[in-house]
């Protein structure tokens, strides 16, 4: 059995990733942890009042030999905290929350590669969206102008999205860094030509309604690609979190991108 820690249990991702531990096969669900939880066992939330689980709400409380692997689907002030503590106990972190800065990517890495502890970052656990970031890439190969137009739900804290920022990077891996548009254009409106990656825009819709979409616009003389991808529900990412989940302690490095276990 691997034993599971879901961080930020409560929220939209956490709620859905706890019901997927629940029902796989494989899986148990050992702890759940958030600094605001007022239960102590999650059996006092009337949907899961047949379980028997601690919920912690301080780090240095958590049982740390009886988990094996931290999901993390919390906050971006709070996630770097979260994967350092996991790393430093050898929990393998699956880290879904977005937000977390180069820097501290690079400090994670570090951590994980002195307790030999595998980890996972992944922008989005969705196939379909792992499939546009890889195809997205390969089209800047030969159409290099692009726009990212990222759309997600009016709850979200971050902008741009982590799946947006991660497809620009892996673009501009592939292609010169260079300004798109008229050299003398202007913006009435402040932010009118959205985020600036390296001379990509990436702009954010935030709408009630919408989960999270992603279109990619290239253009070419006389021609155009649009790449897009849609998780309608959250169930969408759920497939990606559990091979995280059964790969990830099998690693000694912390690794970025679902498609490293793919
Ligand atoms: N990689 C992927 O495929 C996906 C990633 N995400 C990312 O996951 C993150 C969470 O998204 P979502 O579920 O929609 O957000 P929610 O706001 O619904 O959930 C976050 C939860 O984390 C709790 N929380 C806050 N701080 C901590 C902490 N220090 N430790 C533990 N829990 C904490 C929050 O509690 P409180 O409300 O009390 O603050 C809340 O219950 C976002 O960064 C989002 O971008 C989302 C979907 C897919
Ligand atoms: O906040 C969300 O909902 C999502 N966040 C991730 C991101 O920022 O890319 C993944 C997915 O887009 C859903």
């Amino acid at each position: 059995m691997v034993k599971i820690l879901v961080a930020g249990f409560k929220g939209r991702m956490g709620n859905t990733t706890v019901k997927m531990v629940l029902d796989h096969p494989g899986f148990e669900l050992a702890a759940v942890y958030d600094p605001r939880a007022k239960e102590k066992n999650i059996n006092e939330i009337a949907e899961f009042s047949d379980l028997d689980v601690p919920v912690y709400r301080e780090l240095t409380a958590i049982s740390c030999h009886d988990v094996d692997v931290w999901i993390d689907f919390t906050s971006p002030k709070a996630v770097f905290a979260n994967a350092k503590f996991a790393l430093q106990n050898k929990i393998s972190p699956v880290i879904g929350t977005t937000g977390l800065q180069d820097e501290q990517v690079a400090e994670l890495k570090k951590v994980a590669q002195q307790t030999q502890t595998g980890g996972l970052i992944a922008p989005n656990f969705g196939i379909s969206a792992v499939l546009l970031m890889q195809f997205a890439q390969q089209a800047a190969k030969y159409l290099p102008d692009v726009e990212i137009i990222e759309m997600h739900h009016d709850n979200k804290l971050d902008a741009p999205s982590g799946t947006a920022l991660n497809t620009a990077k892996l673009i501009a891996e592939v292609r010169q860094e260079h300004y798109q548009g008229n050299p003398d254009e202007t913006e009435a409106l402040p932010g009118a030509r959205g985020a600036n990656y390296q001379g990509m825009r990436i702009h954010s819709v935030r709408l009630p309604g919408y989960v999270a979409h992603e279109q990619v616009l290239f253009g070419g003389p006389g021609e155009a690609l649009t790449i897009r991808q849609d998780s309608f529900d959250r169930s969408s990412f759920m497939s990606g979190v559990a091979v995280a989940v059964e790969k990830i302690t099998d690693q000694h490095e912390l690794l970025v991108g679902l498609e490293n276990l793919l």
